[in-house]
């Protein structure tokens, strides 16, 4: 038994062995062909010929290298290389220098020399590069590039530029993930082919009229051919290959973007800017395919922001799914995260303690709002405390006359007189008071002392760009923080975010914060989604309900949306008696759809109370579950499952949406008319939110409450 197992281990071994040395022949004889195929690339020096036979392998492997092309718009300069393949374009200039290069406090220097200038070319070219693959809808992030030192091992990068040994090139491009198929390799290289034309007299041309190359630079090193190439490593190519096979490819719109998309990605904006549009448009796409692009055009450091805790982790791996390099310098944060390291940072000493704020408004509504005018407008204090969170503290105020009529509390129905706006008031003040005596502050103090530290010394944050997605969700004081980090800056502030999907009470208009867009806002229609009918069951939800937009702008619930998907989407709803039977429901569709669907489905529900009855629902039924909280946006097994509110901006192939028709909150006996209101249009947003989140299915359960 023993030894039949070590016969076996031992045989298979052997295998193994055999296979290595077989593809390590094929190999060096891919590469004996390669040198021969590049054997007439007259103008370059032994070294940077070698760089081109390692990359000529690829071609192999589905890659196209065009060799010595011609720099458009100018006479005398080229570039080394370009190449195409199932990672994306590359831009290659190729250096051949006696000394080692080094990178370090943001400079390429050799010999004690320092090669800024070659990197700024090849960031040039590499726009052209950027600008001509535009025209086949391809992002920015797709094109990368690199400078690749003969003779050399190294791996590393310089901003935007990523620096790579002779021997660490080809592996290197091998492991990268697929993002183009063999036909659109073809079809972009064929079109950089037309855009970058071969260098008409290419072995005519002399070393000084090669203005653009590093050899008048920097004096090349005598080349030292060999039968045994030192710098062709044979395991590494096999390694990065294994580990591609492993990897699937990228999706289609981590590369391909619609013009209208690209064009947005590219702007230039000379101040803060405003991306909208409906659910499903493409919003998120834009906001990181422009922070991969601001990344690779800038030194600084891009932030990204959103409200919710889970979506900058999601947002994080498709960035570095999409734009490796340019990942590093994108900081995702949610809003409340960052202010509070910030504030860290700053010395700022903070007491964030939600459960003694949560006691502290208690208080206060024992003593300064029960048995008051509110009430008898709301009896819930919850109602009041939200008035604080989002229409007081929200918005900055600070004095009773800010508050006063004729301040619009936006997106609130009741009609607060100056009475019931006094009574307000003297709930906050004792709250402020119970607060500040135990000490401690509540989420809205973390973004004030942020804002108050922001103003007071501005450039303290490496930020030269920010970017916040789902703007709506932000209170006035979260977006005038982050306002505050770049202030007007071209290309310094991006908004980006639909007022429909507003999850949250209250609201304000972008003019009062002193951020203007005019000028600067682009409206997105296209939903790439949602099937019809999902798209459809959604927007009935909320088609009644007028709201207006963060810039100001009213606009209809029923809006205008082209779609991309078509038909074959599925609504099913079902309404039975008791919520027993309706949640038997919920497992038997769950258990129809199978557990290899499972990971592209998700269980949404309307608090945070449900989901975990949800969960113990799905634990007891034996179908795995991950929370939203945990989900960073890399495949799991088991059906995802959280709140409303934790699934905005994702995406799930299959939607369940159990007890999906009863608000949140009903407000008590007695409410005002407004009160009600608000809760229902609140909770219809919640509900489109999520309804919007499914592509292809979409389950809507209830059952008849007593
Ligand atoms: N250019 C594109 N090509 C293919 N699919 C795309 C493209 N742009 C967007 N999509 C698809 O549309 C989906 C929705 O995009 P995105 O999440 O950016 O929309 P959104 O407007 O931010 O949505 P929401 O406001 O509902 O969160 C993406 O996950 C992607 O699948």
């Amino acid at each position: 038994m023993t030894t039949g197992v070590g016969t076996g281990a031992g045989g298979s071994a052997w295998k193994r062995a055999q296979e290595a040395r077989r593809h390590e022949r094929e190999l060096r004889e891919q590469l004996k062909v390669a040198q021969w195929e590049v054997r007439n690339w007259e103008a370059a020096s032994e070294g940077e010929r070698k760089v081109a036979a390692k990359l000529h392998i690829l071609t192999r492997r589905g890659w196209r290298l065009l060799l010595d092309r011609r720099w458009p718009g100018t006479r005398a300069a080229n570039v080394d290389m370009l190449l195409v393949g199932p990672g994306g374009v590359f831009v290659i200039d190729v250096k051949n220098w006696r000394h080692a290069p080094e990178v370090g406090d943001g400079h390429l220097t050799a010999g004690g020399r320092t090669y800024d200038r070659e990197i700024g070319k090849l960031l040039k070219v590499t726009r052209l590069a950027e600008d001509a693959v535009g025209a086949r809808n391809l992002s920015p992030v797709a094109v990368q590039a690199l400078m690749v030192f003969a003779g050399r091992s190294l791996d590393t990068a310089l901003g935007a530029v990523r620096l790579l040994g002779e021997r660490e090139v080809t592996p290197a491009l091998i492991a990268g993930r697929t993002r183009l198929r063999p036909s659109e390799v073809k079809a972009v290289a064929d079109h950089l082919e037309r855009a970058f034309p071969a260098y008409e007299d290419t072995s005519a041309r002399t070393r000084s009229d090669t203005s653009a190359r590093t050899r008048s630079a920097a004096p090349a090193a005598p080349a030292a051919p060999g039968p045994e190439d030192a710098l062709f490593d044979v395991e590494g190519i096999r390694k990065a290959a294994l580990e591609a096979a492993r990897s699937a490819p990228i999706e289609q719109w981590m590369t391909f973007l619609h013009p209208d998309q690209l064009a947005l990605v590219r702007r230039n904006w000379s101040g803060p800017a405003r991306v909208s549009g409906p659910a499903g448009t493409g919003k998120t796409v834009v906001a990181l395919h422009r922070a991969a692009h601001l990344a690779q055009r800038t030194s600084g450091r891009i932030l990204y922001v959103t409200f919710a805790n889970n979506l900058p982790r999601v947002q994080r791996t498709f960035l570095k799914a999409m734009a490796p390099a340019a990942a590093d310098r994108v900081d995702f944060r949610s809003l409340h995260a960052w202010a509070g390291q910030f504030l860290r940072d700053r010395g700022v000493v903070t007491r964030l303690d939600r459960a003694k704020a949560v006691d502290a408004f208690s208080r206060a509504w024992q003593s300064h709002g029960r048995h008051t005018v509110l009430e008898s407008l709301d009896p819930a204090p919850g109602y009041w405390q939200e008035e604080i969170d989002y229409v007081i503290k929200g918005r900055g105020i600070t004095a009773f006359e800010q508050y006063a009529p004729p301040l619009r509390r936006e997106r609130r129905r009741t009609n607060l007189r100056r009475s019931h706006r006094e009574a307000v008031w003297a709930l906050y003040e004792e709250y402020e008071r119970n607060r500040t005596a135990k000490g401690v502050h509540d989420f809205n103090d973390i973004l004030t002392l942020a804002l108050d530290e922001a103003l007071a010394h501005p450039g303290a944050t490496p930020y030269t760009s920010v970017i916040v997605d789902e703007v709506q969700d932000l209170t006035f004081v979260g977006v005038r923080l982050l306002h505050a980090l770049v202030g007007d800056a071209a290309n310094g502030l991006l908004l980006v975010g639909d007022g429909q999907q507003a999850v949250y009470p209250g609201g304000f208009r972008l003019s009062d914060a002193g951020i203007d867009v005019r000028g600067r806002g682009q409206l997105l229609r296209k939903n790439y989604r949602n099937a019809k009918e999902i798209l459809d069951a959604a927007l009935a939800v909320v088609a009644d309900d007028t709201f207006d937009d963060i810039d100001g702008t009213p606009t209809a619930g029923r809006r205008d949306v082209d779609l991309t998907y078509g038909d074959g989407g599925r609504v099913t709803r079902l309404t039975v008696p008791t919520r027993a039977e309706h949640d038997e429901a919920l497992l038997t569709a769950l258990r129809a759809l199978g557990p290899r669907a499972w990971p592209d489905s998700a269980v949404l529900c309307r608090t945070g109370s449900e989901r975990d009855r949800y969960r113990r629902l799905l634990t007891r039924a034996g179908i795995p579950a991950v929370t939203l909280e945990q989900y960073d946006g890399h495949p799991v097994p088991g059906v995802k499952l959280g709140s409303y509110h934790r699934a905005k901006g994702l995406e799930f192939k299959h939607v369940y949406l159990p007890d999906h028709d009863t608000p949140a909150a009903v407000p008590g006996d007695g409410a005002d008319d407004g009160v009600a209101r608000e809760r229902r249009e609140l909770h219809r947003s919640q509900l489109f939110v999520a309804m919007t989140r499914a592509r292809d299915t979409l389950w809507l359960g209830s059952f008849s409450r007593p």
